[in-house]
């Protein structure tokens, strides 16, 4: 597809910040929605709508984010385009903070920052030509493109696939797909450097869908743009994403490159998410097709669950998760978690085995070739870790600090059970089309601990706990 140039005639390919470099940083960010209620209106609650996001945004990517309705990502959405007031954390655009800018000092970074919205039915203005709405960016900011507004509506027009003859005609006259490319077009008017796409194909029918998004990935290709992708499931933003956030009530739970999360996602959540998406490829279809569901409602943000707000519907759930929360952490070079008991890599807290009741009624909605799955994944992670630690103890004379660190003592102690696990791994490596995760898994193991497998695996750790409980977990579910 040929984008024509700007009003110079020239090509834009290029944006001050160069690609790779951070356009966007959020730390801390945070919006609580208050509840009053009385004749005075006092505050008496607040739905924690977004409760503490850190990500940042490279200059020529595309952030996916994905969560089930009411996590969060709209309100995520107009934070960082500044259509909301935080109530913390900081949002950085190139450097400069501009959490708290006022109307004036914002009118600027309106050229820069765009967003598509969800609805293209609701968000053109009937009453006005496609051509008034397109100009109206150049109108509000005082900017008279070379040509004038109508050539360049034109332009724009023809940018996103449509007859710049129809300047003159409604919004009604044209189909949703049609309409969200007006949206497109409207976004796009002022030359942005990030565009915030919030469920921009979510209302379209499915055929259409996919239209828009090779729209989308096209004049990012062009344009040198940067988006965030907001959708409700994985499947609009699996092709066009670098990375992927994943939301569950105010929180990222995973934040990884797109590759990583599909190949070996790590949160429970992500894992549901990724069930629920139909996979095209024959030879992931048979490993792939028992779906996980998942127990009950989102519950509500305005009282959140203690420590992970996912145990409540997740099927590892020890009593770490009720209490304690977990931290968004990079537990895989490009790929941050937060969980206790993540998948696909060695247990962040192999001691607490005892699910907790909640787990055990999630399990049942989990079908069992996912938890065997899951536990042969954490226990053959697992085995895998103590293996390289094994062969580096003699090598780098580093075997008295390594042995004292504890959990792998117990782990080490049972040669048999982890030889014959690793060789579980090697051979489901060679089988599956998920192989390439084996060199990131022993990566990892440089650095890492070897530790039981998953909260649902039968691995053990030092704990001292009996390790009936744990086989009797696995049994429970
Ligand atoms: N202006 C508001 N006042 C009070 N609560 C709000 C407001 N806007 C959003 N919320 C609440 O904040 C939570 C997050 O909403 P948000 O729209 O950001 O979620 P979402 O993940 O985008 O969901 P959806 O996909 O359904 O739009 C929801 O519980 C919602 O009801």
């Amino acid at each position: 597809m040929t984008i024509p140039g700007q009003s110079d005639g020239s090509v834009v390919t290029t944006k001050d910040a160069a690609p790779g470099e951070t356009l966007l940083k959020v730390t801390g960010l945070q919006k609580h929605f208050p509840i009053r209620k009385g004749l005075l209106q006092r505050q008496v609650g607040a739905v924690r709508a977004v409760d503490g996001l850190d990500f940042e945004v490279k200059a020529g990517e595309t952030l996916g984010v994905v969560g089930e309705s009411g996590c969060g990502k709209s309100t995520m959405g107009r934070l960082i385009t500044r259509l909301l007031e935080p109530t913390a954390g900081t949002v950085e655009f190139e450097g400069k903070d501009i959490t708290h800018l006022g109307v004036g000092g914002m009118r600027p970074l309106r050229r820069d920052v765009q967003m598509i919205f969800q609805d293209p039915y609701s968000s053109l203005n009937p009453r006005h030509t496609i051509g008034t709405i397109i100009g109206a960016p150049f109108k509000l900011q005082g900017v008279t493109p070379e040509g004038g507004i109508k050539k360049e509506v034109q332009r724009l027009l023809s940018v996103v696939g449509l007859n710049p003859e129809h300047y003159n005609r409604y919004p009604h006259e044209f189909s949703g797909g049609q309409r969200q490319r007006i949206g497109i077009a409207r976004a796009l008017a002022l030359n942005p450097k990030l565009v915030v796409a919030d469920e921009p194909v979510s209302a379209l029918d499915v055929s259409i869908q996919a239209q828009v998004v090779n729209l989308l990935d096209d004049l990012q290709q062009e344009l040198g743009l940067t988006y965030v992708i907001i959708a409700h499931d994985l499947s609009v933003v699996r092709h066009v994403s670098d990375r992927i956030a994943v939301m569950y009530l105010g929180k990222i739970v995973e934040l990884a490159d797109r590759d990583s999360l599909y190949r070996a996602p790590m949160h429970p959540y992500t894992k549901a998410l990724m069930s629920a998406v139909p996979i095209p490829d024959p030879k992931r279809k048979s490993a792939k097709s028992e779906r996980i569901l998942l127990r009950g409602d989102v519950p509500s943000p305005i009282s959140p669950p203690s420590g992970c707000r996912f145990h409540t519907r997740c099927w590892k759930a020890t009593e770490i998760c009720r209490t304690t929360e977990p931290l968004l952490l990079e537990l895989k070079p490009g790929q941050r978690v937060a969980c206790h008991h993540p998948e696909n890599f060695e247990d962040q807290a192999p001691q607490d085995t005892v699910l907790l009741s909640d787990a055990k009624e999630a399990a049942e909605l989990v079908p069992e070739e996912v938890l065997e799955e899951s536990a042969q994944t954490s226990a053959a992670v697992a085995a895998e870790v103590e293996a390289e630690a094994t062969s580096k103890q003699p090598a780098e004379g580093a075997t008295e600090e390594t042995a004292a660190d504890g959990p792998e003592g117990a782990a080490a102690a049972e040669p048999e059970e982890s030889t014959a696990a690793a060789a579980e791994a090697e051979s489901d490596a060679e089988a599956s089309a998920d192989a390439p995760e084996e060199p990131d898994a022993s990566e990892e193991s440089d650095e890492s601990e070897p530790a039981a497998g998953g909260g649902v695996s039968e691995a053990s750790g030092d704990s001292g706990k009996p390790e009936a409980s744990a086989g009797q977990e696995s049994t429970d579910k």
